[in-house]
């Protein structure tokens, strides 16, 4: 089982079937899981996406300023660790929100070496508002902070069961990889996570997991060392 773990959670996966917002019941079933794993001793930071509120490439976001827009992104983020936070305290663990947009009243400012030190006492730390910088995304912001935390690997929980040859949602025939390197995903242009993200990844050699968070006992088969979705190597 891998000892410390920065685990991407899709925040448009958090809406579950109603496909905007938070699905109270699924985002319980993801606490547990969490809980789960962190009972066998895994120290656990986690990045939440915002794409259930708002993301700020969206069509909605069209007239929009980018940067506004990208503020807009990175708040949704803050709403969805709340409420992770909320679900993963009510199993009586310990939780603490860092985000990188400073909000003292709501959560704590992100602060690494403070990150650290809740990591080896046992808390569980969710990453908020991303990396705090507009253009970027929050699978970018799982991969500097998988760096910045020294986690074994970086594991996206998402919507799809891995990452395919095209985007599987629109490509009916596109084939699944077990493994697949940073460079391939680069070259072939694959959509499944940002090119900084990947290229952050590749060139800090930071081994990436991408698996479905929609089945229920994933996140906590994956942290345990199971093999799932696809593997992304050097
Ligand atoms: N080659 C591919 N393989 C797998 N998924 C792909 C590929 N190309 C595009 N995708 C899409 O990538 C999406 C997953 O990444 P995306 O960043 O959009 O969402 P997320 O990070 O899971 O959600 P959020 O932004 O809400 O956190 C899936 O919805 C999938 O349809
Ligand atoms: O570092 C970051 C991270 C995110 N954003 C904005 O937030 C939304 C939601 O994040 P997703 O990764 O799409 O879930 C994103 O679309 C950006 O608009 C950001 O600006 N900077």
């Amino acid at each position: 089982m891998y000892k410390r773990v920065l685990l991407k959670l899709s925040g448009e996966a958090l809406a579950a079937g109603a496909g905007f917002g938070i699905d109270a019941i699924f985002i319980h079933k993801v606490a547990a899981e969490i809980a789960t794993v962190h009972a066998l001793g895994c120290q656990i930071g986690i990045v939440v996406g915002g794409g259930n509120f708002f993301r700020g490439v969206a069509q909605q976001a069209i007239d929009m300023d980018r940067v506004a827009a990208d503020h807009m992104g990175m708040l949704s983020t803050v709403i969805n660790a709340i409420a992770l936070q909320d679900a993963i305290e009510k199993l009586g663990l310990f939780c603490r929100v860092m985000s990188a947009i400073e909000m003292h009243q709501v959560a704590e400012p992100y602060i690494r070496r403070r990150a650290m030190r809740h990591l080896e006492k046992g808390r569980i730390v969710i990453f908020a508002a991303g990396t705090g910088n507009p253009f970027f995304s929050t699978d970018t912001a799982a991969s500097l902070r998988a760096m910045e935390i020294k986690a074994d690997i970086l594991l996206k929980a998402t919507s799809v069961d891995g990452i395919y040859s095209a985007d599987p949602k629109k490509d009916a025939t596109a084939t699944r990889y077990e493994t697949i390197t940073y460079n391939d995903i680069l070259r072939q242009d694959l959509k499944v996570m940002d090119t900084t993200a990947v290229s952050l990844c590749r060139d800090n050699k930071m081994p990436m997991m991408v698996f479905s968070m929609r089945e229920e006992g994933n996140i906590a088969r994956v942290i345990s060392g199971e093999k799932l979705g696809s593997l992304v190597t050097a």
